[in-house]
């Protein structure tokens, strides 16, 4: 066997491909890992692991808010931002040290470059061309083209990850993760924040009712969320530093002034400059298309998982990691047969507080079940005022005939925590019967899961 032909080449070093890498190595097998950017991956240096440190500073400030004069005294509490990015970088800084030398450990080859196929099991990258038995693509999502004048105006999740001081009047495009998420930072960091978002809600995946809830309490942190708004151009403002985005809402067209504008409009799969038809790899916009097993639908040895993957599910870590660990399992099987067990998946906005939500929505659950609907404004509970929060509400979704819990929409201070107990109890079928007959350890969020089914 030559020095350019392996058992497997990885694209990608983020959670889909480093663990595909990793376990398939551990087999015994030659593998090749390739990385256009530094080897780590969205989730560990541009994504979950840094956003947290920025949502754990604005969580923080807020729970100090809350509390001042109850708790603690607040004078003096700020955000600075260069210490915290400072911070971040505690975080970041050793995956990149690190990642590619631990693969190089294990006896894998690393390759910088951005990876295209050459033909069906050639893979081009930094001027080499290597061949393998089989190839793995994990090369993740990026922003989507916003297609709208004036949008190399706009900076991505990334730059505002990078951000060394943060400006005045932030706008964001879109009402997604992204926006909402960063916008409760920039708010924190004392930021005027103007959200504009196409739909009607924003934060899609969660419950609508809890959203305006949550909506209601960033405006008091100065958040402008601005829904049936669908931006159009970026132009920039006659005083030459700030921009005009400029929006469509109800027919009429408007227009709002900015130091900052922020790309939270989506992402999609990350496939330009790949030259997937040379490899024979069907795509579309949503994807890689893959089959059950995870394998490309029209080249056998080509197998795709996480963000670029056309799954239908959402694009998150925890489902990357299970598509890998199917990957794994089917990549040299004889006859690949594993699937992704996802169960029910569930979804957190690191917003301030937390919304989180699993399971059906009420309206999806109305539409087959014979419905239960618990729900509450929490914010007078004993749990969330002793922590001087005031922003927190459930829903809670229990099928009257067999007791079972079809959804699950919490929203306050360690939502981000609770929701795990509903993943346990909906992926093993427990009854509201069931959880209202466990004890929980009091005083805790948990405990109050219990009066909430
Ligand atoms: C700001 C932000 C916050 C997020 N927060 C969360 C969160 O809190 N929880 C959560 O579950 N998910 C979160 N996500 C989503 C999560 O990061 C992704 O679902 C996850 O990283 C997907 O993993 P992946 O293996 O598909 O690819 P990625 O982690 O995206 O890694 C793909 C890698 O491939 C490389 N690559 C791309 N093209 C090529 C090429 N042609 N050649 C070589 N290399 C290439 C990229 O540089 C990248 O390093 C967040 C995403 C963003 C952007
Ligand atoms: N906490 C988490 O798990 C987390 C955090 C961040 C990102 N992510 C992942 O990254 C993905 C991308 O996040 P995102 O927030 O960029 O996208 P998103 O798909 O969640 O939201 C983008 C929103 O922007 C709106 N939009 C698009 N074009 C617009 C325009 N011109 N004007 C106004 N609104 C417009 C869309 O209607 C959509 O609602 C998520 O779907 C998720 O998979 C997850």
């Amino acid at each position: 066997m030559n020095d350019s032909h392996f058992d497997l080449i990885v694209i990608g070093t983020g959670p889909s491909a480093s663990t595909v890498a990793k376990k398939t190595r551990s087999e015994g097998k030659r593998v090749a890992i390739l990385e256009s950017r530094e080897f780590g991956g969205t989730c560990a240096l541009r994504g979950c692991n840094p956003k947290k440190v920025y949502a754990n500073a604005a969580d923080l400030y807020d729970r100090a808010w809350g509390a001042k004069g109850k708790l603690i005294e607040f004078d003096g509490v700020r955000i600075d931002w260069q210490k915290l990015h400072a911070f971040k970088r505690e975080f970041t800084q050793p995956v990149i040290e690190k990642s590619e030398p631990s693969y190089a450990e294990l006896g894998i080859a690393t390759f910088h470059g951005h990876a295209s196929f050459g033909d069906w099991n050639t893979v081009l990258v930094n001027g080499e061309s290597l061949t393998a038995e089989r190839i793995f693509i994990g090369v993740g999502a990026a922003p989507r083209p916003l297609d709208l004048p004036g949008e190399t105006r706009a900076i991505r999740s990334d730059d505002f990850l990078e951000l060394v001081e943060m400006p005045e009047r932030v706008t964001f495009i879109g009402g997604g993760y992204v926006s909402m998420e960063f916008a409760c930072v920039a708010a924190r960091f004392g930021a005027s924040v103007t959200v504009l978002q196409r739909g009607q809600q924003v934060l899609t995946p969660f419950d609508p009712d809890l959203v305006a809830q949550l909506v209601q309490y960033s405006a008091q942190h100065g958040i402008q969320t601005h829904t049936s708004s669908t931006v159009t151009a970026i132009e920039d403002a006659s005083d030459g530093r700030s921009v005009i985005v400029q929006y469509e809402k109800s027919d009429q067209s408007r227009s709002v002034e900015a130091d900052l504008v922020v790309h939270g409009a989506g992402r999609v799969p990350n496939l330009d400059g790949m030259n997937l038809e040379l490899g024979g790899i069907d795509f579309g916009d949503k994807g890689i298309r893959v089959d059950d097993c995870m394998r490309s639908v029209s080249n056998p040895i080509v197998y795709a998982a996480g963000d670029c993957a056309d799954t239908g599910k959402p694009r998150l870590t925890p489902t990357a990691n299970e598509e890998a660990r199917i990957v794994v399992k089917n990549l040299f099987a004889e006859n690949p047969s594993a699937q992704p067990q996802y169960g029910v998946i569930p979804q957190v906005a690191f917003t301030v507080p937390s919304i989180a939500a699993i399971g059906m929505s009420q309206q999806d659950a109305e539409a087959s079940y014979n419905v239960d609907v618990r729900h509450d404004n929490t914010s007078s509970w004993g749990s969330v005022r002793k922590t001087g929060q005031r922003c927190a509400g459930y829903k809670i979704l229990v099928d009257k005939d067999t007791d079972k819990i079809l959804g699950a929409h919490l929203l306050g201070p360690a939502s981000e925590e609770t929701i795990n107990l509903f993943a346990l109890a909906m992926k093993y079928g427990l009854t509201a019967t069931d959880i209202k007959a466990t004890l929980f350890a009091f005083p805790t969020f948990a405990s109050d899961v219990r009066r909430m089914v």
